[in-house]
């Protein structure tokens, strides 16, 4: 019995199956590549190049593997590229969703835990957010995300299937063996494109607003480590394998730091001066987006390991020093 990793290609998908490898599960990873490498798979999950909105393509896999349960990470999740092309987070990360239910529903495989986001709450009514508060995004990408859970919530009522919803607040940091690590092309996230400039690729980092009714003026986010979020999806699995019910879950440090406050604690990581400049607010910001996680730490028993931003900053410098240009080169 094999998980499937759709997505696994990616970010925060590819050092999910290095933790399941580790962790010793049979691993299969589908991805279309769209914003993935195939170098990030690894070499022991066995890999299928598709689209998940390619319905016959999703069949095909689920009638050549026997796949116990599903990890979903695959669609596009910029904030900024959902404000002006609306419709392409429709039709990949909800069109998308719909054959992948309907392909999991026809085969009966009937256990999914999937990437959900803090873009799902939108301007928050409080910090730190719980899993109970107003959902209400700002942003097209949080409002298919929260329809994704939805969709989940109604197949699950029509035909069994049970999926836990991950709301990651913002991942960050490399694998610690410095194996694999974020690339995303173009970049948006903060943390890479700010060590970009110690990296040499860029003059400065851009500070998107400094209005904003926060401590210094910029925008607080909970930032955590990818291997935190992998942790959590293999518990979140085996809480679904168990018996589990369906659930959501946030994840994150619990404490929010101000985009001023990242560049600061990277000029320490690095030695570099990093230059800053205040631009014009980017649409669809909330100020802030802080996570209660004691609902995973109860529920799943998740215990993040990597919680200090200078040591979550320090392996995102360490993989980007030795990988400027990614998986390409
Ligand atoms: N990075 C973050 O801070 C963050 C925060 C919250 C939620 N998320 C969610 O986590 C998931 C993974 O994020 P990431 O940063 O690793 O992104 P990523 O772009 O690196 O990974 C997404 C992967 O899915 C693949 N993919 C996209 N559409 C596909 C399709 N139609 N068929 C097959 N494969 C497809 C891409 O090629 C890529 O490998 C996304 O769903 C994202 O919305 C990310
Ligand atoms: O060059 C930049 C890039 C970003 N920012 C700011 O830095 C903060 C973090 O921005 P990111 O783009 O790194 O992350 P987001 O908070 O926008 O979004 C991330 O986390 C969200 C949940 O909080 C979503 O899930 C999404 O997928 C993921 O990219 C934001 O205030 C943004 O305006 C800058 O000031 N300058």
């Amino acid at each position: 019995m094999a998980i499937l990793v759709l997505g696994g290609a990616g970010y925060i998908g590819s050092h999910t199956v290095y933790e399941l490898i580790d962790a010793g599960r049979d691993v299969v990873v589908a991805d279309n590549l769209l914003t993935g490498f195939r170098a990030a798979v690894h070499p022991k999950a066995r890999f299928y190049e598709l689209d998940i909105r390619d319905r016959k393509a999703v069949d095909a896999l689920f009638e050549k593997e026997t796949i116990e349960g599903v990890i979903h990470f695959a669609a596009s999740s910029q904030v900024g590229e959902s404000m002006v092309d609306p419709l392409k987070y429709y039709d990949n990360n909800l069109w998308g969703t719909t054959v992948l239910l309907q392909s999991m529903v026809a085969h009966g495989v009937d256990k999914i835990v999937f990437s959900s986001t803090a873009a799902t709450y939108g301007e928050p009514e409080r910090v730190p957010i719980l899993e109970s508060d107003r959902t209400e995004p700002t942003n097209c990408y949080g409002e298919t995300k929260l329809a994704m859970e939805r969709m989940m919530s109604w197949t699950s009522r029509a035909h069994g299937l049970r999926y836990v919803a991950l709301r990651y607040f913002n991942a960050c940091g490399a694998h610690p063996s410095g194996a694999i690590g974020e690339a995303h092309d173009p970049e948006t996230h903060l943390i890479p494109l700010i060590l970009q400039v110690p990296n040499g690729e860029r003059e400065k980092i851009s500070v998107f607003g400094d209005d904003y009714p926060t401590r210094d003026g910029t925008c607080v986010r909970d930032y955590i480590h990818v291997t935190d979020l992998a942790q959590a999806h293999i518990l979140a699995l085996d809480y679904l394998l168990a018996g589990g019910e369906n659930n959501v879950f946030n994840l994150g440090n619990g404490v929010g730091f101000t985009v001023k406050e990242v560049i600061d604690v990277t000029r320490k990581v690095t030695g570099h001066p990093i230059p800053a400049e205040i631009c014009p607010r980017r649409a669809g910001d909330p100020a802030q987006l802080v996570a209660s996680s004691e609902k995973a730490k109860t529920v799943l028993g998740w215990k993040p390991q990597y919680a200090e931003l200078d040591t979550i900053v320090s392996s995102a410098w360490t993989w980007h020093k030795n990988h400027p240009n990614g998986y390409q080169g």
